[in-house]
């Protein structure tokens, strides 16, 4: 169970106050998405979820207690940029995710506990539909792979909370729609509370319970800095979506096909089938 409380927060650089009065309480296993013009704060408001930027004013509270004042494992995040690591093999950048989770300070494991990592990862890629691939290099991959694997390497660390900002947005949209898919089923599966920014209206609301909608309601024409933007709206999706009861009807499950067609193997013929979920 993962609540996170925001309560009265602000956010300002120097004269320019880019969030103000933002309140929100975000039930465990919810999935939200955060909506809004260009520049009025979003990705802000996610760093200060994931502490890589500290309110100005207010508080941010998981499962009642202060958020930690740096990122920790529970909080786990995906960018829109490929951030994986370009010299490991996917295999290589999973099992870094685990061993810096438990490595200790050398963040490297050995004997079983490296064995057992490597089953784990290896199980992670499979369920992002990555089976087959882990010897390959980022380079090698579609965008739409190197997404899956990003998003393996954050969730393979177990975070409670995932946070994603435009993780898709740089796909095209039958690669989207296929990722789409995957997001829902981990979304269902996984303990998790997920918090993400999009720009794609049918994206937030094709994937989330919530949608947060930002924005800017007052401007000051002398000084366009003094406002910030404030919740504008919070809208529940309908019909209601609940973690773990997917919905085939209303989530088209049938497009969990996904592999094949972000896959550049597909161009040589090599078409993959180990993704269908069933019935
Ligand atoms: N470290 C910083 N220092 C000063 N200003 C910043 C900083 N980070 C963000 N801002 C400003 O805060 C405002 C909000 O930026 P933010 O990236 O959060 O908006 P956004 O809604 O995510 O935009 P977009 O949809 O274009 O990604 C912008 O005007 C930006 O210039």
């Amino acid at each position: 169970m993962t609540t996170i409380s925001v309560r009265n927060v602000w956010k300002e650089y120097d004269e320019r106050v880019v969030l103000e009065r933002i309140n929100l309480e975000i039930e465990s296993r919810a999935f939200v998405a955060l909506v809004g013009p260009s520049g009025c704060g979003k990705t802000t408001f996610l760093r200060m979820l994931l502490s890589e930027e500290s309110p100005t004013r207010g508080e941010i509270l998981l499962d009642g207690k202060p958020i930690a004042g740096e990122p920790t494992a529970e909080r786990g995040v995906v960018f829109q940029r490929y951030s994986v690591f370009p010299h490991l093999t996917v295999l290589g950048n999973v099992l870094l995710a685990l061993e810096f989770e438990k490595g200790g300070v050398l963040a490297r494991l050995f004997g079983t506990a490296r064995r057992k990592a490597v089953e784990e990862a290896r199980a992670m890629l499979d369920c992002v539909g990555l089976a087959g691939n882990e010897k390959k290099y980022p380079a090698q991959l579609s965008g739409g792979m190197q997404q899956r694997l990003a998003l393996a390497q954050t969730l393979i660390r177990k975070p409670k909370v995932l946070l994603l900002d435009e993780p898709f947005g740089a796909l095209d949209p039958g690669i989207r729609g296929d990722i789409h898919a995957l997001m829902r089923r981990l979304w269902n599966e996984e303990e998790l509370t997920v918090v993400m920014v999009t720009h794609d209206l049918s994206e937030a609301f094709g994937l989330a319970t919530r949608v947060i909608a930002f924005e800017r309601p007052r401007l000051d024409p002398v000084d366009g800095d003094r406002y910030g933007a404030v919740i504008k709206d919070d809208i529940e999706v309908w019909p209601r979506r609940i973690a773990g009861q997917p919905s085939p009807h209303r989530d088209e499950a049938k497009t969990i096909t996904a592999p094949g067609r972000d896959d550049p193997a597909q161009d040589q013929g090599q078409v993959r089938d180990d993704l269908a979920l069933p019935a």
